[in-house]
């Protein structure tokens, strides 16, 4: 093995034709960066994303829930063609937190996005206030977060907080670790540290095992995540084409997360969640085999159209049933937003990107961690504070805005400016210039409320009068086909 891995390393070369473009500096004595490119200003806050106008919001991973060893072999993912992979990650190491970003291929002009996991590590000590390995200080990172007029954003020791207690802190802990038989969690609910083997080992006893490769032809890439590549296949035996989604376990900033986007697909079927056909370990990566969307994601519909309220309202059941079904079985999808809704060309829409979902039960009625994309992160997530599935109520009500008005509120702002707007300010609405009608604002205003116990439920928001407005799917197919 350590030869082989020799042999490789002696067949990279070294770097030619390097060009020095970048000269970024610090000043000790005022802390600001000089030189850096905008889009490193971005992440560490001195300009919106959306000025950048490509890519959106973009993944980010509390790096205090990473290893050095993990943090190095990070993955940088782009959706907006502005970006260098190398500069990135070079820029999330100077900002101390680790970027990716799902992105399609079939949308390269996207506003940048960016998503956050905050998660205690499995390989890690963490300080009670959540700095990274004593050789990376916080102040050094510059990491936004530490701020003390911020939220109580640092993280808890995992195992300082036990899991039998009413609120859980055990952060996004797959959704299998419900289960007593998860590999990755001790008899506590506390995580263990597995070796790759033993981890491969684990999660071959969920997947298929099958290798579906013979039954695969014709792969072309339609998208790409943080967690890998996304393309589309032609499945010899069903004569259909199908996603199959490539996933290197090597190469997760939170590899127990695969578990989830397995068993919440697999066990949790249903007609507006993007279907799981079966999964598959092909080498080291995970290989989920779905139901191939072909019309997009909603992010490309509110972006590139306006839409009318009974086109919303046509979505909103669809995503509302989902939301409903997830609900009633303790599921949080924690990472809802228009990026997450896929479309077929024939109008039908389902939930997508189950990877960050979390499970509640009677033993953990309420979770804690910082999970979500800022601008649509729920206030009570924000600040810290214990929540539950209306968490998700919260970010539907954004994603009706994004329908409204193409964009999140405060998507101008840098994302820690925005997370700190929805902490401190009245909730979101819609622009007051906004042509909409009285019942989508209730509806919005019964979405966004502060209080999580008064926010309206999947299940009545499905019931809510703007509903009525909701047509057949087909009624989607122009703005998923063109006009
Ligand atoms: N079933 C599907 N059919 C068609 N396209 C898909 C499908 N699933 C994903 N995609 C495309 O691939 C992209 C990346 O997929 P996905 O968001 O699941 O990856 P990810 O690694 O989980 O991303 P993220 O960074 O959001 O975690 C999506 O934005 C979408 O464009």
């Amino acid at each position: 093995m350590s030869m082989r891995r020799r042999l490789k390393k002696s067949e990279i070369g070294t770097p030619t034709d390097f060009q020095h473009r970048i000269h970024a500096g610090f000043d000790p004595a005022t802390g600001q960066y000089s030189g850096l490119p905008k889009q490193w200003q971005v992440i560490l806050g001195r300009v919106p994303a959306r000025s950048l106008g490509s890519g959106r919001p973009r993944a980010l991973v509390d790096p205090s829930a990473i290893t050095p060893m993990e943090m190095a072999s990070i993955k940088t993912v782009v959706r907006g063609d502005r970006y260098n992979p190398e500069t990135n990650n070079q820029a999330f190491a100077l900002s101390g937190m680790s970027v990716a970003r799902s992105n399609s291929l079939r949308q390269q002009q996207q506003p940048l996005s960016l998503r956050m996991t905050d998660s205690p590590s499995f390989n890690q000590p963490v300080s009670p206030y959540g700095a990274m390995s004593p050789s990376v200080s916080s102040s050094a990172r510059g990491y936004p977060f530490t701020e003390p007029t911020y939220a109580p954003l640092p993280l808890r020791k995992e195992a300082s907080t036990p899991v039998s207690t009413a609120t859980s802190s055990s952060s996004t802990t797959p959704l299998g670790s419900q289960h007593s038989h998860h590999p990755m969690m001790n008899g506590n609910g506390n995580a263990t540290s597995l070796s790759h083997d033993q981890f491969r080992e684990a999660l071959s006893a969920l997947v298929n095992g099958t290798d579906p490769r013979g039954d695969l032809d014709a792969f072309s890439q339609v998208g790409e995540g943080s967690t890998g590549v996304v393309m589309s296949a032609y499945q010899i035996s069903t004569r259909r084409r199908v996603a199959v989604k490539k996933m290197n376990i090597k190469k997760q900033q939170r590899r127990e997360l695969l578990f989830n986007e397995v068993a919440i697909m697999r066990d949790f079927s249903h007609p507006s969640i993007v279907r799981l056909f079966s999964s598959h370990l092909v080498g080291d990566e995970l290989w989920l085999v779905m139901e191939y969307m072909e019309g997009g994601s909603l992010t490309d519909v509110v972006t590139h159209a306006r839409m009318t309220e009974p086109q919303m309202a046509t979505v909103c059941v669809q995503v509302l049933s989902a939301l409903a079904f997830l609900h009633a079985h303790g599921v949080i999808h924690r990472d809802l937003k228009s990026d997450s809704i896929l479309l077929n060309k024939d109008g039908t829409c389902k939930v997508s990107d189950l990877g960050f979902c979390g499970q509640l039960s009677k033993e953990v009625p309420k979770r804690r961690s910082l999970v979500g994309t800022p601008y649509w992160t729920a206030i009570e997530v924000i600040s810290r504070l214990p929540y539950d599935t209306s968490a998700d109520m919260w970010s539907f009500g954004i994603m009706l805005i994004e329908m409204v008005e193409g964009e999140p509120p405060y998507f101008n702002e840098q994302p820690l400016e925005a997370m700190k707007r929805i902490r401190d300010g009245a909730p979101p609405s819609f622009s007051p210039s906004a042509n909409v009608s009285l019942q989508l604002r209730a509806l919005l205003s019964s979405l966004l409320q502060h209080d999580s116990s008064r926010r309206a439920t999947a299940a009545a928001a499905l019931r809510d009068p703007f509903m009525e407005k909701a047509g057949p799917p087909s009624l989607l197919s122009p703005l998923v086909n063109g006009p």
